[in-house]
C-alpha cells in the first residue's frame, strides 16, 4: 500500500461502532478510517458483520438495530441517521450483490439513466455506458434490466451509484454472484472509476477523488483491487493493515486460515492444468 499522505482528508471514520439486536451484539466496538482515494476491503466470513457495518455507513440499517459509537462521512456524524436525513456530502454511493434492488425492473435502461442524470442526448448516455466498458451500448439503452447479464447489470449499478456525485463508494459483495469473467470486468470498472473519478458536480466535494470500501469474503478478489484490508470475525476487527502484508504475513489465526484457504483454492484450480501439462 502506498503510504497515506499526511494532509489526506479522512472521508470515512468509524469510531467504536457497535450494533446490537435485543441482547445480542452483532458488531462489536469496531474502529477504522478511510482516506480520500484509498481502496480498502472489509473482509470476513459470512455473518461476521460486514453488511451491517456497510448499512451503518450508508444509512440503510433497520430501525430496530441499536447503534452506539460514531460514523463520520466527510466530517458529518451520521451513525444514527438514515440516508434521507443526511446532507448530500454525507451520503455514500452503494452497490449491492443484488443488482435488482437498485434498478427499476419495468423501465428501460436508457429511460432510467436519463431520469437520474437529466441527460436527454442519446450520445451522452452512450458515452456513459461506454465508460462502464459496456459494449453494445446502443442496444442496452432500450433493454429492461432483466435483459442484461448479471455483470452488465452490476456495471450499470456502479454507473448509477457514481452519478450521485459521492466521493465514497461502498461496494457490498458486488462480484459474489458473478462468474469469473464478469467478476474481472466489474473489478476493472471499479479500478478505473477509482483512478478517473473526481467529483465534478458536487459543490462540497468538488475535485475530491473516489474512495472505495469493498466488502467481500474473497481475499483473492480483494487483492486485485485494494491496498488495505480490515479483517472481521464474529463482529470484531481482528486484524487490519496493508493487504500485501496480510497476505504474506497474516498474524491473526483467522487471517492465516483465510490466506491458506485462498492459496488452497488457487492450487486446486491450477491442478487440472498441471496434470494436463504433465500428461
Ligand atoms: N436486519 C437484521 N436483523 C437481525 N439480525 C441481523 C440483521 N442483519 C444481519 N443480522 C445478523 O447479524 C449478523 C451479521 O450479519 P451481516 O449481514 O452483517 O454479515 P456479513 O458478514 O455481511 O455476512 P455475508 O457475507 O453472508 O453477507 C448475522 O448473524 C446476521 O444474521
Amino acid at each position: 500500500m502506498s503510504a497515506i499522505p499526511v494532509d489526506s482528508k479522512c472521508v470515512l471514520e468509524v469510531r467504536n461502532l457497535s450494533l446490537s439486536l435485543d441482547q445480542q451484539t452483532l458488531v462489536d466496538d469496531i474502529s477504522f478510517s478511510l482516506y480520500e482515494g484509498e481502496r480498502v476491503c472489509l473482509i470476513g466470513a459470512s455473518g461476521s458483520g460486514k453488511s451491517l457495518t456497510a448499512r451503518a455507513i450508508n444509512g440503510t440499517l433497520a430501525p430496530y438495530i441499536k447503534v452506539s459509537g460514531e460514523v463520520l462521512v466527510n466530517g458529518d456524524s451520521v451513525a444514527q441517521q438514515p440516508v434521507l436525513a443526511r446532507r448530500a456530502q454525507a451520503r455514500a454511493a452503494t452497490v449491492f450483490q443484488d443488482t435488482y434492488s437498485a434498478l427499476n425492473p419495468l423501465m428501460s435502461v436508457g429511460k432510467q439513466l436519463s431520469l437520474s442524470t437529466n441527460i436527454q442526448s442519446r450520445d451522452e448516455l452512450l458515452a456513459l455506458l461506454k465508460q462502464m466498458q459496456l459494449k453494445d451500448a446502443e442496444s442496452l439503452l432500450s433493454r429492461l434490466p432483466s435483459e442484461l447479464s448479471g455483470g452488465q447489470r452490476q456495471r450499470l449499478c456502479i454507473a448509477f451509484a457514481l452519478l450521485s456525485g459521492a466521493n465514497l463508494l461502498v461496494a457490498d459483495e458486488p462480484t459474489t454472484a458473478l462468474d469469473v469473467l464478469s467478476q474481472q470486468q466489474v473489478i476493472k470498472v471499479l479500478r478505473q472509476c477509482c483512478d478517473d473519478h473526481v467529483c465534478a458536480h458536487s459543490e462540497h466535494l468538488h475535485g475530491s477523488p473516489l474512495s472505495l470500501l469493498f466488502i467481500t469474503h474473497d481475499i483473492s478478489v480483494a487483492a486485485q483491487l485494494c491496498d488495505r484490508a480490515i479483517v472481521m470475525q464474529d463482529g470484531k476487527i481482528v486484524e487490519q493493515g496493508p493487504l500485501q502484508t496480510l497476505l504474506s504475513q497474516p498474524k491473526h489465526p483467522y487471517t492465516q486460515r483465510l490466506v491458506q484457504a485462498a492459496h488452497r483454492v488457487h492450487v486446486d484450480t491450477c491442478l487440472p492444468q498441471q496434470k494436463a501439462v504433465n500428461a
